[in-house]
């Protein structure tokens, strides 16, 4: 704060393009690099000495010439420099056509369109000359807004429009922000130096900024594909809104207690200052929260019904009418899908309701046969002071919506898309409708509990408050491309909202997924093994490897791949439902076998064959939200006959997203 105090010994870095780079001593070895200026000083850079004046010798920092933020540009001297290795393999050349050159990704794009994104006026003649090849190998000499807005180009053919009008300071700039933390005065740096060091490790990006800034009138949506920071955006937004309202009480709830958890964890590295905001955020699970409200309402917690006691009394209660030709799983289903999902407890409502997602036509014959049924499992389960998770949701939203004060006044969800009806009713009952009162996070792509309904239906529609991130944080581009094409490439959901995964970019590249199949499961587990042991002996440690199966049974084959293995207790091992929300660098998918993905079972129990199409689409996203747990790298293996899934999971990946 004091640069006209000697005690950091500044030297001016002479041979640097940058005038302003001096040097700063830590101690005999280490140099920090900063970036002086009439106005600004900026800690740019710390290394080992030789290399912290490499560093500078080969950078500028200024404003770039036509977006106006601060970017810290790479030299560009020599071509051979960073020219992407050319591979060529001499095998398959002799014994196929010669490789035709490959296409030039940006040649259409002039200088102007260049530099509206961003690309530094150096490096204008690479970028034009860039293949798909040697995109990635560029992209990391390029300011992240400029590589993302050429990513995006390459897949969608358009440039994304600029984002922001020119700003006075170029460091106010929201790209600017991205890798500059300007610091104010004395007391913000002493706080910044006592903040721990992941805090400033999560940089958002401009659209990120945005959503968690915004004001919203009505409820709002941030949609994305995995990965794309989605819950660092609630995370975010809720530490927002609880620094600018000391008496704003916040819950920032999710699918699942682990998942729950992990945001509190979050939250303490985002806003760790003491006695602050973090005690004001309540962090829960959706149904955890939910209990809490019951038990102070009622004194005691819910009894709920297990899957296994509902299944009992469906089937006595059908067997004591005589109903024939629905099978036990159908009645479960329809139970749990539409009578106690939807809270109807009248053959009237039963008769009239839309059976969203179910698409079994239902005549009325049908339904007036199935109706005593349901009613009394509705009053065994009531003799017997049993409830259900949606009947609570359903009676607490109805308590509340008596209730003049809220308990909350913003509610933050994520996993949004695997909300039930009466889980929606619920939370959006918890706040007063109002500004920035609701906001959900979620991917329709990683729907995997939940029957598609209308939001808007239930009084929470987001229309006109919805938006898509598109920068995937999480998953290289190889392994994203791969795993996208499980899914479709629009997802529209009832009220019509749109999620798009074209134009989707990720940060960073990797070695391509693999997938293997085998004659056995023994020679899968083997393999499994080999994987496991390579990885760990390149550097990735246990706990950063995941094992994911379709079914808890088929935990043991993903167990006993491991046996032997040093510290393969830290390797997690788990169903693919529970993988939701998780991250690893090192992620295997076994048993993806035919019967197993899609699940027989679930398959045999479809009553037609649009319920079918809804089994085989949740069996999808399943495999796809497995896959994109991984960060660096994916592999898939099965028994032969393997899933049909892994076909086109294989489908040629290429930049232009298709
Ligand atoms: N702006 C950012 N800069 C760097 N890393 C980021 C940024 N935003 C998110 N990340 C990282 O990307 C990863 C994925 O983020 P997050 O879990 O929020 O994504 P998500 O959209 O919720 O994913 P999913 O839908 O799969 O649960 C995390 O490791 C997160 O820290």
């Amino acid at each position: 704060m004091d640069p006209t105090g000697n005690g950091l010994q500044l030297h001016r870095i002479d041979k640097s393009k940058d005038p302003n780079f001096w040097s700063a001593r830590v101690n005999r070895d280490v140099r920090l690099i900063v970036h002086k200026t009439g106005e600004s000083m900026l800690v740019a850079y710390v290394d080992h000495h030789d290399d912290a004046y490499a560093w500078a010798e080969r950078r500028r920092i200024e404003a770039h010439p036509r977006t106006g933020a601060v970017q810290i540009v790479e030299v560009r001297e020599r071509v051979e420099d960073v020219a992407p290795p050319e591979q060529f393999d001499f095998v398959l050349l002799a014994a196929s056509a010669p490789a035709a050159p490959q296409p030039q990704l940006f040649a259409r794009l002039d200088d102007e369109a260049l530099l509206s994104v961003g690309v530094p006026t150096d490096w204008l003649a690479d970028v034009r000359a860039a293949t798909e090849e040697g995109f990635f190998a560029l992209a990391e000499h390029l300011p992240a807004e400029a590589s993302e807005a050429l990513l995006e180009y390459a897949a969608t053919g358009a440039l994304p429009p600029p984002t922001t009008a020119p700003v006075a300071d170029p460091f106010t700039h929201p790209d600017a922000l991205r890798r500059i933390r300007p610091i104010a005065d004395q007391d913000e740096l002493e706080q910044a130096l006592a903040f721990p060091w992941e805090k400033w490790g999560v940089f958002l990006h401009p659209s990120q900024r945005d959503l968690t800034d915004r004001a919203f009138a009505g409820p709002a949506r941030v949609a994305g594909s995995a990965g794309t920071g989605k819950t660092i955006v609630a995370i975010h937004r809720a530490v927002r809104l609880a620094r600018e309202n000391p008496d704003a009480r916040i819950l920032l709830a999710s699918f699942s207690q682990p998942l729950a958890d992990a945001m509190a964890r979050k939250l303490l590295v985002l806003a760790p200052e003491t006695g602050g905001v973090v005690p004001r955020i309540i962090t829960a699970s959706f149904r955890g929260i939910a209990e809490q409200m019951y038990q102070l309402e009622h004194g005691v917690r819910p009894r709920i019904a297990s899957d296994t006691l509902l299944r009992e009394r469906l089937v006595e209660a059908a067997a004591a009418v005589q109903l024939r030709g629905f099978s036990d799983r159908f009645l479960l289903s329809e139970w749990a899908n539409v009578i106690d999902a939807w809270g109807i407890t009248t053959f009237d409502a039963y008769a009239s309701v839309q059976r969203m997602g179910r698409k079994r036509r239902l005549g009325p014959n049908q339904r007036e046969r199935l109706w005593p049924v349901f009613e009394a499992v509705r009053s065994a389960l009531t003799a017997e002071r049993y409830t259900t998770w949606a009947q609570v949701f359903t009676d607490l939203a109805a308590a509340l919506a008596e209730r003049s004060r809220k308990p909350f006044d913003h509610v933050i969800l994520d996993e949004a898309q695997d909300l039930a009806p009466a889980e929606l009713r619920f939370f959006a009952a918890l706040a007063p409708s109002g500004l920035d009162a609701l906001f959900l996070a979620g991917d329709m792509g990683q729907r995997i509990f939940q029957h598609p309904y209308s939001w808007a239906s239930l009084g929470v529609d987001v229309r006109g408050r919805s938006q898509t991130l598109k920068v995937c944080y999480r998953t290289s581009q190889q392994i994203r491309q791969a795993a996208d094409h499980l899914l479709p490439l629009v997802l529209r959901d009832v009220d019509g909202l749109e999620d798009e995964r074209r134009g989707i970019v990720s940060v960073f590249d990797g070695p391509a997924p693999q997938v293997e199949t085998f004659a056995s499961a023994e020679e899968e587990a083997a393999h499994v093994q080999r994987a496991v042991l390579m990885w760990i002996e390149d550097g990735v440690e246990p706990h950063e490897i995941g094992i994911f199966v379709r079914t808890p049974e088929l935990v043991s084959r993903a167990r006993a791949a491991l046996a032997g293995i040093f510290r393969a207790q830290a390797v997690t091992t788990a169903p693919m439902n529970l993988a939701k929300g998780l991250e690893f660098r090192a992620v295997i998918v076994m048993a993806c076998d035919e019967g197993v993905l899609p699940l027989d079972e679930r398959v045999a129990d479809a009553a037609d064959e649009a319920e079918l199409d809804e089994i085989y689409e949740t069996e999808r996203r399943l495999l796809y939200v497995a896959c994109t747990r991984a960060r660096e790298h994916l592999l898939l293996t099965a028994v032969r006959p393997a899933s049909e899934y892994l076909n086109d999971f294989e489908s040629p990946p290429s930049v232009s997203g298709s």
